[in-house]
């Protein structure tokens, strides 16, 4: 039977970044881990789509668009340009207001995450983003840093939405990154961000630059030009810019019309709208988010996992939160620890994933030997997938990971073999297992030594029975009675030495009937 269609309805913005009223962030590690660890988002690339910029400016109303089209698109599979929904129908998804206070505080992602194929066939998941508005009467500068610096360093399509008109201050938000852009690049190839999308909302001048894409290009080569005559500073910031982002784009949005601004009563539905903000947003969320044109997120030059942009929320969120802002040289080691941590992770999959072939729960016991075989083998494996996953922060840095990876699986190695030793049933059923099995042996010995009429055999059978009935009584009575303690502990050790050296003569003969047949193998 088809499962029920997930709809918009069954979805929701979940904080996973909380301002607290102390002006610390907190991330919500549970939310965020049942969000990007669900089994089948984890091991996708991510592409993170966010908007960021002024509070009170139609950041969420936007994207709730982009949620009608991503549940169109990837949840229903249609294409076509229905998605931007029935004229009466009202705006819903991320929260947003009318009104002139603030509204959404934090970071917060939409609990659907979209599952996409790219043209190039690769399975990708898309996170979209909502933040908390900048400039807001609540919040201090350092509050907005990091909001605006969380939503740069966490997306791979970061919209940045202004109002009117690009300028010069809200370039200069932009330098933390720029900095940090240049030094992410000393010491790695490629810029450090992919895409960068300013959005200018309201444009009122459409003769000078026409709206859409094509304006907003030549908007921004208008501001970022960098011409003789112009102070020193302003050609770094904008020679910056352009090195830390893979792709710059603008685009020139018009007004929606005064419902949407300032009626109180208006509920987003498109009968509101006027015309030209519609045909904009059919131009627009296609060109950020049809299949051919998502961008997934790179960070030192390899795609970032669903899994691994938990640890990069971690690690950011630690620095952020100190008294002070970080440097861009901190934010570049810590990302560079994130990357190698994920490393990690990954050659840790590696060998719990073969070691799960060969010895998990329901696999029954392992001779402690290919025991060992199987974790040396998956151990290199691991080590390998370590070495090839390019990792940021130099050679030092991979080398501390490596030892920490190696720590890591001695460790898990030791659980297996402890779990693996559970396995063992003589092991489990202990000491009355040693002492019945004793006793059958005894008892084959007798009818042995009676069948070939050797008496002695037949004695020392029957003494064996005979001792080990006593001793499995006795063993039995300081069980149950606790009594004779010391007895029974000397029992099991007996029984123990038993065992132990039953099994290592059967384990050897084994090993040396398998490497006698392969060495026959072998001359033949
Ligand atoms: N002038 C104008 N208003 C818009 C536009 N888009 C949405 N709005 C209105 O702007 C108001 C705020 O919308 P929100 O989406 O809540 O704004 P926000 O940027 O998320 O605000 P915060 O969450 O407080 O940062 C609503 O009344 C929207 O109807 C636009 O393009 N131009
Ligand atoms: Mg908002």
């Amino acid at each position: 039977m088809p499962g029920k269609v997930e709809t918009l309805a069954d979805g929701r913005g979940i904080p996973v970044v909380i301002p607290e009223e102390d002006h610390t962030f907190v991330l919500d590690e549970d939310a965020l881990s049942a969000l990007l660890l669900r089994e089948d988002v984890r091991d996708r690339a991510v592409v993170v789509l966010s908007v960021a910029g002024a509070f009170r400016k139609g950041k969420s109303f936007l994207l709730d668009f982009f949620l009608r089209y991503m549940h169109h698109k990837y949840i229903l599979g249609e294409s076509g340009e229905g998605w931007l929904g029935a004229d009466d129908e009202p705006l819903k998804g991320f929260s947003w207001r009318g009104g002139s206070e603030r509204d959404t505080t934090g970071l917060l992602l939409w609990s659907q995450p979209f599952k996409a194929t790219l043209a190039n066939g690769e399975k990708v998941v898309i996170f979209l983003m909502d933040t908390q508005g900048t400039f807001d009467s609540e919040s201090t500068v350092r509050d907005n840093a990091i909001v605006f610096a969380l939503s740069t360093m966490l997306s791979s399509v970061l919209i940045y939405n202004l109002s009117q008109n690009i300028e010069e201050d809200d370039l200069q938000h932009l330098q933390l990154f720029t900095d940090y852009g240049s030094l992410a690049q000393e010491k790695s190839v490629g810029k450090p961000f992919q895409r960068l999308q300013f959005l200018i909302r309201d444009w009122s001048v459409p003769y000078e630059y026409p709206y859409g894409a094509q304006g907003g290009l030549k908007l921004l080569h208008k501001r970022l030009e960098v011409h003789e005559g112009q102070h020193k500073e302003l050609q770094t910031l904008r020679q910056h810019i352009q090195a830390c982002f893979e792709e710059l784009a603008c685009f020139l949005m018009p007004h929606p019309g005064l419902n949407v601004a300032t009626s109180p009563e208006f509920n987003g539905k498109l009968a509101d709208i006027r015309d030209e903000f519609k045909t904009s947003l059919r131009q627009l969320v296609p060109m950020l988010l049809a299949p051919e044109n998502l961008v997934p997120k790179l960070i030192g030059g390899q795609k970032v996992k669903a899994k691994d942009l938990m640890q990069y929320f971690r690690v950011y969120m630690n620095i952020f939160n100190g008294s002070e802002l970080p440097t861009p040289k901190t934010i570049l080691e810590a990302t560079a620890e994130a990357n190698n941590l994920s490393a990690v992770a990954e050659a840790r999959d590696v060998y719990d994933f073969i070691m799960d072939e060969v010895c998990g729960g329901a696999k029954p016991y392992l001779d402690p030997r290919r025991l060992e075989d199987e974790h040396r083998r998956a151990k290199d494996k691991a080590l390998h997938a370590f070495h090839s996953k390019k990792k940021m922060g130099g050679g030092e840095l991979a080398d501390s990971y490596r030892e920490r990876l190696e720590k890591e699986i001695q460790e898990q190695y030791q659980q297996l073999q402890a779990h693996n030793e559970g396995k063992n049933i003589f092991r489990m059923a202990g000491t009355p297992a040693v002492l019945v099995a004793l006793v059958i042996l005894g008892y084959l010995l007798s009818v042995l030594g009676g069948a070939f009429g050797l008496q002695t055999l037949v004695a020392v059978g029957q003494m064996i029975i005979i001792s080990s009935t006593v001793t499995l009584g006795v063993w039995a009575y300081s069980r149950i009675s606790g009594n004779m303690r010391d007895i029974s502990l000397q029992i099991d050790g007996v029984a123990d030495t038993v065992r132990n050296y039953v099994m290592r003569q059967a384990v050897g003969g084994a090993l040396l009937h398998s490497t006698d047949s392969s060495a026959d193998k072998k001359s033949s």
